[in-house]
């Protein structure tokens, strides 16, 4: 099948993973190119489970997922080399500083090492952590290393850029960074996909929301078009969220 020329940047079909019960079942999701797309759903509605199969660290039973047009099954490093992945755990080499992590990462992409202090300079300073470039990560607070990892997943200039709750734990001012950074990519016509418990953040930022329960897409919209589904003006993302996730019939079986 020839790939299209614009291709969404994610789409999903048939998506389906069992652990030691069904988890995800039968899931189809379109993000088209340059969208900012919050994924939301109760504690263990699936939601990293998806978006690591996404990334290509875990296999699916069955389904597909294509990059940008390009299936990750059939060529998974092509599609990891436009994708960056932002766990909820950040996970970073203690007895590096920022500085040395962002370039070393750069080095597993190839990228020259005179560009790569470049990029890993401007990320520092893009996430305030201008001040602590050269101390150990080891030395650094939950937060800080959220942001570290950040930087690790944007050095390499992803197209897609998919965040595992990136706000949890941040303090105020390190939030406001992480939003705009990611605001920003999506201006310069990145992809955001991030999964988030904080609906206020959704709200803002988000230009269309799914809502996952149990495993599969119950709603998807617009907060316009989420408000007209559940037949209530001016309601609140909250509202709108437990209304989807209490009416799916996923929740009702159960
Ligand atoms: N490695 C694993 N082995 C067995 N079960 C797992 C494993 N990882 C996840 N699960 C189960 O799969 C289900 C979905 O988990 P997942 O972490 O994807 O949900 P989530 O929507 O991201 O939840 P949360 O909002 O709490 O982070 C949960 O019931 C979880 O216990």
């Amino acid at each position: 099948m020839p790939v299209s020329v614009h291709p969404p940047a994610l789409v999903i079909s048939g998506l389906a993973k069992s652990y030691d019960r069904p988890v995800i079942t039968g899931l189809d999701l379109t993000v088209n190119a340059g969208e900012f797309y919050a994924l939301l759903g109760p504690n263990g509605a699936g939601k990293t489970t998806i978006l690591r199969m996404v990334a290509g660290l875990l296999q699916p039973d069955a389904g597909t997922i294509a990059v940008f047009g390009t299936d990750t099954a059939r060529d998974p490093l092509a599609a990891r080399r436009v994708t960056a992945w932002v766990s909820d755990e950040p996970m970073v080499y203690d007895r590096l500083t920022p500085l040395e992590y962002l370039e070393f990462v750069a080095g597993l992409w190839q990228i020259p090492a005179g560009d790569a202090r470049r990029r890993a300079r401007d990320l520092i300073e893009w996430l305030g952590l201008s001040q602590h470039a050269d101390a150990f990560c080891g030395g650094l607070s939950k937060g800080m290393l959220q942001k570290v990892a950040l930087a690790g997943a944007l050095v390499h200039d992803p197209r897609l850029i998919i965040l595992d709750e990136p706000l949890t734990g941040l303090d105020a001012g390190s939030a406001r960074q992480v939003k705009d950074v990611l605001i920003e990519k999506v201006r310069g016509g990145v992809t955001v996909i991030m999964t988030t418990h904080i609906l206020e953040v959704a709200e803002r930022m988000a230009e269309r929301i799914g809502v996952v329960s149990r495993g599969r897409l119950v709603a998807e919209g617009t907060l316009a078009e989420l408000r007209a589904r559940i037949g209530r003006g001016n309601t609140s993302l909250e509202e709108i969220f437990l209304d989807l996730v209490a009416a799916s019939p996923e929740t009702a079986a159960a």
